[in-house]
């Protein structure tokens, strides 16, 4: 039994504003597709990849992977046509693995600068039995939670959460894959229509009724979503050097 990644990279990233999906915008000159791949290698647990790309872009990400492997590793690579969610794009990876992976982590291309350990921490996690694990890290703002806002724009307040047990999640998460296979399935009618999706993984196992488990997640796991977040990675990577 091996375990298997999904790297999901099939979005368009709208909101990081480039002519270009967000996977394949470069951080010091490696795409974030490659990056994200090679944390997964350097964990030395991951003995596959599958990678969801834009449909209409699968050659681009072939050749960025050539030999089928994560450059610079032996680890190997399939690349698959992604969906109109996340959601579905995940649904996509998990048809394509093969048939001895018993464990599942599926990460966000987006999510580039992830450290290894973190990839570690979680298939630990889950070959010891936890069958549906995500890192996360604790709130650091107050969170309130808000009505409809007025004419002007402004929202009222209708209660503030306590953020001691709220915390934010990152990926890789990790699954049994017959419990991420289930949870998929059951969820398969919110796939494809955005508002109605899963935005994680997790939560589709939370429908299911069964439990999460969450292990410590790591700064350098943020999601680059905006041009602010693509700065600070290069910021985080400089400090590096
Ligand atoms: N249909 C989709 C949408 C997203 N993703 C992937 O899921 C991860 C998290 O998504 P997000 O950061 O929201 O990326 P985009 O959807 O590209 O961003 P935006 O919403 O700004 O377009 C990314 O690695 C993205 O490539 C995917 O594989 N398939
Ligand atoms: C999966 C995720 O990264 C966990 O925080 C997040 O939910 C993805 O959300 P997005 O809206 O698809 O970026």
């Amino acid at each position: 039994m091996s375990t298997a990644a999904i790297l999901t990279a099939a979005g368009s990233g709208t909101r990081l504003g480039h002519d270009m999906p967000k996977a394949l915008v470069q951080l010091a000159g490696v795409p974030l597709v490659v990056r994200a791949a090679r944390g997964l290698a350097l964990a030395g647990c991951v003995g596959a990849v599958v990678v969801t790309v834009p449909a209409d872009e699968v050659r681009g990400f072939q050749a960025l992977f050539a030999g089928a492997r994560v450059p610079g590793t032996r680890l190997p690579v399939r690349i698959v046509p992604g969906g109109a969610t996340r959601q579905a794009s995940v649904a996509a990876g998990l048809a394509a693995l093969d048939d001895g992976v018993d464990v599942v982590l599926v990460h966000d291309a987006a999510r580039c600068l992830t450290p290894p350990e973190v990839v570690t921490r979680v298939e630990a996690a889950v070959r010891a039995g936890h069958r549906a694990v995500v890192p996360a890290l604790p709130v650091t703002d107050t969170i309130k939670a808000v009505g409809a806002p007025d004419g002007s724009g402004a929202a009222p307040v209708t209660a503030t959460v306590d953020r001691a047990a709220l915390r934010a999640v990152q990926t890789p998460q990790g699954f049994d894959r017959a419990l991420l296979e289930a949870a998929h399935a059951a969820g398969a009618a919110r796939a494809f229509d955005e508002a109605r999706a899963a935005s994680d993984d997790a939560g589709l196992v939370e429908a299911l009724g069964e439990a999460v488990w969450v292990v410590p997640g790591h700064d350098r796991a943020l999601k680059i979503t905006t041009p602010r977040d693509l700065a600070l990675a290069r910021v985080l990577l400089d400090g590096e050097r």
